[in-house]
C-alpha cells in the first residue's frame, strides 16, 4: 500500500493531514502511534478507503483505492470494527460468517471448515454457539477480529484494538495478530495507544503528531526519549526490564524533578 502525497481535511475544517507519502510493505506490522487528536484514526480510514483524500491518492497494488469497487476492495482490506450491536442476538459462529458477506453476494457461503479455522485462530471455539450479547468486551473484540478474518484480507486494519481489554486479553490479542501475520502473511496496520505493545509487535512504527508523520522507523530506531517526549509532550523514561528489554514509561514532571 502506498500513500502518495495524501492530504485530508474534514468538511469546513482546516487541513489535518498534509501531503503524506509512505509505503507499507506487504507482510509488515505497522503501528501508528501518537497523542489524542493527532490524526491517526483519520489516516487509518483513508487507508481503508472509508474516507477519500482531499488531495493525493492511497494506492493498493498500484491502483488508487478510490477506483476499486467496494466488494473487490473488501477482498483485500478488512477493518476490525466493534460498534455493531445489531448482531447481539446472533451466535458467535454466525457473526463470524457475516465477515464473508463483505465481498460476496448474500447467497454466498463460507465453508464450515473455514469458519472453524478463524474461530480457532481467535480462540473462540468454546464460545462459538453462544449469543454475542453473552460475551465479555474482550471476547467480543475477538469475534470482530474473526469476522474480519473471514473476509480473507491481505490487509487487516485495526483502530485501538486493545482499548477495552485487560492486560491478559491485550497480550492474547497481540499474540493472535503476530501469529496471523507470521502464518498467513497478513499485513497489519493498527492505531494503538499502548506504545510498549506497539514497540514489541511492530516491524515499523509511524509516530504522528498534529497531522504529521514525524518519524517512520523500526522499533529499535524509535527508542528515543527526546523524540517520544516531544511527540507526547510529557516526560518519558526508557528503562531496561530484565527478560523483556526496553520499556517506555511516562513519568509526570513533578515526580521526575523530585
Ligand atoms: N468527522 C469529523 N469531523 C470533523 N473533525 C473530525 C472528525 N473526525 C475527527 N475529527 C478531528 O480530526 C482530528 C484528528 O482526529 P483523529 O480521530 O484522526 O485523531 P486520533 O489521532 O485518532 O485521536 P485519538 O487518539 O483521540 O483517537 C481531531 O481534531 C478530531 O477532532
Amino acid at each position: 500500500m502506498d500513500l502518495n502525497q495524501v492530504s485530508y481535511h474534514y468538511p469546513q475544517q482546516p487541513t489535518l493531514l498534509n501531503e503524506i507519502s509512505a509505503t507499507i510493505p506487504v507482510g509488515h506490522i505497522l503501528s501508528i502511534i501518537g497523542p489524542n487528536g493527532a490524526g491517526k484514526s483519520t489516516l487509518l480510514k483513508l487507508m481503508a478507503g472509508i474516507l477519500q483524500p482531499s488531495g493525493g491518492e492511497v494506492d493498493l497494488d498500484g491502483q488508487p483505492i478510490s477506483s476499486i469497487p467496494r466488494k473487490q476492495l473488501a477482498t483485500k482490506v478488512a477493518v476490525v470494527s466493534q460498534q455493531n450491536d445489531i448482531f447481539d442476538d446472533m451466535k458467535v459462529i454466525d457473526v463470524v460468517k457475516t465477515g464473508r458477506l463483505a465481498h460476496h453476494s448474500l447467497l454466498a457461503t463460507i465453508s464450515d471448515a473455514e469458519v472453524a479455522k478463524y474461530i480457532q485462530a481467535t480462540h473462540l471455539t468454546s464460545l462459538a454457539q453462544r449469543p454475542l450479547s453473552s460475551l465479555s468486551g474482550g471476547q467480543r473484540q475477538r469475534v470482530w477480529l474473526a469476522s474480519a478474518l473471514a473476509q480473507d484480507p491481505t490487509y487487516l486494519l485495526l483502530d485501538e484494538p486493545t482499548t477495552y481489554l485487560d492486560i491478559h486479553y491485550q497480550a492474547e490479542l497481540m499474540g493472535i495478530l503476530k501469529q496471523l501475520n507470521e502464518q498467513k502473511h497478513i499485513t497489519i496496520i493498527m492505531v494503538i495507544h499502548d506504545i510498549n505493545q506497539a514497540f514489541k509487535i511492530s516491524d515499523v512504527l509511524w509516530l504522528v503528531k498534529r497531522g504529521e508523520v514525524v518519524k517512520v522507523g523500526k522499533p529499535e530506531e524509535c527508542y528515543d526519549r527526546e523524540l517520544l517526549a516531544n511527540i507526547f509532550e510529557t516526560n518519558i523514561q526508557i528503562v531496561d526490564v530484565p527478560h523483556y528489554g526496553k520499556y517506555i514509561v511516562e513519568i509526570p514532571e513533578t515526580q521526575a524533578e523530585s
